[in-house]
Formats: C-alpha cells, structure tokens, sequence
C-alpha cells in the first residue's frame, strides 16, 4: 500500500463545532424576538406583494464587530424606525459574514476577537445573543447568507436575507436561499451583471434538493419548497452606479420580461456611492425622487452605516479601536442616518399611500 498520504493534504486540523440544537439551546428563541421576526418578516412581503405602501431600508454597519457599539447602534435605530413608520420601515443591517474580494477578516463569526484565533464557535454563539438582543428592542435584522451552514444557527432571527454580489451566481447559494424563511435580495454581481440576480430569482423560486445539515449537525438531504420572495438589489459595479432613471427602466423591463414582479432594492453602497460613504445620501435623495416622480418598483433601499464615519483598519491593538466606527467599507454617520431617513420620510410621506395601487 502507497504510504503518501492522499487525503487531507491541505488541511490543518478538524476542530468540533457545537450543533445548531445546542447553540439554539443555549440562546432560546423568546416570545419578543420572536414578534419582531414574524412581524418584520410579514411587513417585508405586504411590501413586496404591493399591499404595504411603506419603503423598506436596510440600514446599519458594514459589518458587526463590537457587540457593545452594536447594540447602542440598535438602540438609536429603533427610535427612529419608530418616528419614521409610517412610511419607511427599518431593518436593521446584522452582517456577521463578509466576502473578501481576496482576503481579509471575514466577520464576527469566523474571528469573534478579530485576533486569527477563527473561534467560529464561539462566533457564532455571539452572534445569535446579538440577532437576539436586536429583536428584543423590536427591531428586525438583515444580513448576507454566505456561510451555507450558519442559517442553521441564525435564520429564526432573520427577517431580510441579502446574497451578496460574489455569490448571487452560486448554485449553493440559490439553493439555500430556495429554503430560507425570508425575503431575499439577490445582488447584481461586482460586474454591474443584473442578467445573474435575475436568474437567481427564478432558480430560488423552485424547489431543490441539496446537501445541508440539520439541527443535530447531521449530514442530511435538504428538500426546500421554493422562496417567491426573491426580489434584486442594485449596487452599481464595474465602477459604475446603476440606481439611475435608465438603469431602473432596464431592471424593470429585465424582470418583467422574466415574468417576475418589478420589485427593485437599491444599495446606496458599494459600487452605487463608488464606495465613498459620503456620497449616499445623494444616492438616497435620488431614489426618493425617482419615487416622487411616479417611480412604483424601488420597494427598499440600503444604507451602509454606523455611529462614526469612515472606516478604520483593524489595529494589531485592539484597545485602539475606535469606538462605533467600521472596520470594513466606510459608512455614514448617525447624524447623517438620521438626517436621510428623516429627508426621506418627509419627502415620501405624501406620495407613498397612492403609490403601488
Ligand atoms: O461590503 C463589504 C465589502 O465591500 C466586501 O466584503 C468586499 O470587501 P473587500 O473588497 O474589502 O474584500
Ligand atoms: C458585501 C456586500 O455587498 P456586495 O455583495 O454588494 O459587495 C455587503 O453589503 O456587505
């Protein structure tokens, strides 16, 4: 027998990961997470069916890395979902998975301490105490599904799902999404591509077999029924926006003529601000002008936002960190959030109830 070792040539170790049941055990679901994500959920697809007249914005940091600033983030969104409600509705952006475009930290899941230790382990139960501690204020949470698995863990939390720009094309991703309880967004891809958004819709909206694991962390064959509530969102690519009048027009007429309901997102991030954070809200001023006009597909939009402006690399000293500010893509401030949402909700407030019919 050959004594060269054929498998496993690249793989340091197999460490053990709690399962889903025990994780879920250990941080139950309550009776006040749970309304906020039936209640979030709801109100999200009455917006996508037509029947809620309300724009939805998904709004928060890039990423979530301190629990603390987080939480005291969520605090000030939930008053201002409150003051705005009657016309724009709030989802908190809960991003714990970051796609690299190469390497970098990949969220608060894969590295909790931000320090190469990679305790997904514990990541993860961190992350569901912080989806948890969100809805409890009743606010409800948005986030990227790019881990196949963590749903496992985290998606009874979740009232928005976002699949981002690198994977809208992956088949897993279609499938998993096939499954999920929420509303999806499908990004167009980094090439400013929409045909693969749209393509994702249709194949989330079928039912598909695939490999998952279930509660017990078993290796099973997951069957799904297929999501309707597949919808895209833009973010611009190739270095160029496409939240524009015509670039709106095309989304439209590409999803009508794929037989599926114009309901458009708009991510006043990444490619659309040319990944400078100060021009979002010249972004978000246009969407809600274009729905002033008469526009009746824009259903949400997305904001890329934290306490503090900016972005700051991770520091080899963590203490240095400054408190409430990005240390992924550059965000706007909470001043700034206020001031958008209240411009918006001001400007919507007239033209929304007569909007969608
Ligand atoms: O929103 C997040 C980033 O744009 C995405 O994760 C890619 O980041 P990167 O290009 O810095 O790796
Ligand atoms: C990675 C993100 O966006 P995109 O997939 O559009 O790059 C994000 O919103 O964090």
């Amino acid at each position: 027998m050959i004594e060269q070792a054929i498998e496993d040539l690249h793989v340091a170790a197999f460490d053990p990961m709690p399962t889903p049941r025990e994780v879920l055990d250990r941080i139950p679901m309550t009776e006040a997470a749970a309304t906020t994500v039936v209640q979030g959920r709801e109100t999200l697809k009455a917006i996508l069916d037509g029947k809620d007249h309300r724009v939805f914005v998904v709004v928060g940091p890039c990423s979530i890395h301190d629990p603390v600033a987080g939480l005291d983030y969520a605090r000030r969104l939930k008053a201002l979902a409150d003051e705005v409600s009657d016309t724009l509705v709030l989802v908190m952006r809960v991003y714990f998975e970051k796609p690299r475009t190469t390497v970098g930290w990949k969220g608060y899941i894969n590295d909790p301490y931000m320090d190469d230790s990679f305790r997904i382990d514990e990541g993860m139960a961190k992350a569901r105490q912080f989806l948890r501690d969100v809805n409890e204020l009743g606010l409800p949470a948005g986030t990227e599904a790019l881990d196949p698995i963590s749903p496992q863990y985290l998606g009874d939390l979740i009232a928005w799902t976002a699949i981002g720009a690198r994977t809208t094309e992956s088949q897993t991703h279609r499938e998993i999404s096939s499954g999920l309880s929420t509303p999806v967004g499908f990004k167009n891809g980094t090439s400013g591509d929409l045909t693969v958004a749209v393509n994702a819709i249709l194949s989330a909206s079928r039912p598909h077999s695939f490999l998952g694991i279930n509660y017990d962390g078993g290796v099973t064959i997951v069957r799904t029924t297929g999501n309707p509530y597949g919808h895209v969102v833009l973010r611009g690519g190739d270095g160029r926006p496409n939240y524009d009048t015509v670039s709106i027009t095309l989304a439209e007429a590409a999803l009508t003529k794929a037989k599926l309901p114009a309901n458009i997102v708009v991510d006043c991030s990444h490619a659309n601000s040319y990944k400078k954070p100060e021009l979002q809200p010249l972004v978000m001023a246009d969407v809600v002008n274009q729905i002033r006009l008469g526009n009746k597909s824009i259903v949400g939009t997305m904001i890329e936002s934290n306490i503090e402006a900016g972005n700051q690399p991770i520091p080899a000293d963590l203490s240095q960190l400054k408190y409430g500010c990005s240390v992924t893509d550059g965000c706007v401030d909470w001043a700034t959030t206020e001031k958008m949402l209240r411009d918006a909700a001001t400007l919507l407030r007239d033209v929304l109830p007569s909007r969608r019919g």
